[in-house]
């Protein structure tokens, strides 16, 4: 493992300027915290708090190169990414960034370009940094990401009107893999998807977790995905972090009122399942002290 981290987020806050009537706001306040290569952090919080933010910041995405320009500024503390600091990035810095973060934003199956095939899709990236690429080479890329999704060879030629949300899903991140990133951001990868889909995509997280090295951000508010695809979970609420840890443990110890509220938003079946026989073998004990 490399004594440096993949990521490094240092005391970070981060205001979107205002914009003609709207004033300027502040997403993000005081955010730190150290990333491992091969290590994968979850992003949770209510809606508003600043996770997808914090996505596409640490995915080098969206930041302003010049005052002025629109997107979300770094007001405070930094964060470093694979050794460039995003606060002082230049052109070059993002390039090198964007070319190493793999970034599966929020919704982004919707985002497929209609008028691109699947392999078209999956490839663009590669046309984006070298127009003259060979095809036949990066037809071969797509193929090896669709099978890295579990996608069948046959999708390649379809176009994403004729694929379900869930295959969708999957070619968008096919075409965030595209590139060979050592860090995947993902921003609610579950989210707008079916079950049995959903089942799929969290196994394919949690393999990419098991490869050596990889190193993942990944904002979800399921459960599921959490547990199996991360190995600490930082909690956000009004742009603050206000918990921080293994998933289990963050929510078996919500210090915070927020935190809490959460545990048992995402906990309650569980809960209410196993509150439910003790009450029943109360009211039985009761009843048979009562007869007896
Ligand atoms: N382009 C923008 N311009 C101005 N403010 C923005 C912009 N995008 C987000 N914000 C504000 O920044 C804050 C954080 O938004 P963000 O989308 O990061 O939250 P989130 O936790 O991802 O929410 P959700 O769960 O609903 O996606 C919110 O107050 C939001 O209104």
């Amino acid at each position: 493992m490399s004594p440096d981290p993949a990521i490094l987020v240092s005391d970070l806050s981060v205001e979107y300027p205002a914009r003609g009537v709207s004033p300027s706001c502040v997403a993000l306040r005081g955010v730190s915290f150290r990333l491992e290569a091969g290590q994968s952090i979850g992003i949770l919080g209510e809606t508003g708090s600043g996770k997808s933010t914090l996505a596409a910041v640490l995915a080098g995405r969206g930041l302003p190169l010049r005052s002025g320009e629109p997107g979300p500024r770094i007001s405070g503390g930094d964060a470093t990414v694979l050794g460039h600091s995003l606060r002082h990035a230049r052109k070059r810095d993002l390039a090198e960034v964007t070319f190493h973060v793999g970034y599966l934003p929020q919704e982004a199956a919707a985002s497929l370009e209609p008028s691109l095939s699947v392999q078209d899709n999956v490839t663009l990236p590669i046309f984006e940094r070298d127009e003259h690429y060979n095809r036949r080479a990066a037809g071969e890329r797509a193929a090896l990401m669709l099978d890295t999704v579990h996608l069948p060879l046959s999708v390649l030629a379809k176009y994403p009107y004729q694929l379900s949300a869930g295959q969708r899903q999957r070619v968008a991140l096919a075409k965030a893999l595209v590139l060979g990133p050592q860090v995947l951001v993902v921003d609610e990868p579950t989210a707008g998807i079916d079950a049995t889909v959903r089942d799929a995509v969290i196994d394919l997280l949690a393999q990419l977790r098991s490869h050596e090295g990889f190193t993942a951000v990944i904002v979800s508010h399921d459960l599921s995905v959490l547990r199996r695809a991360t190995d600490v979970t930082l909690v956000l609420q009004g742009g603050r972090p206000v918990a921080y840890g293994p998933i289990e443990d963050v929510l078996a110890d919500p210090s915070h009122p927020f935190v809490q509220g959460l545990a048992h938003a995402l906990k309650p079946p569980q809960r209410r399942r196993e509150r439910r026989p003790q009450i029943a073998a109360g009211e039985v004990v009761a009843g048979d002290a009562v007869t007896n």
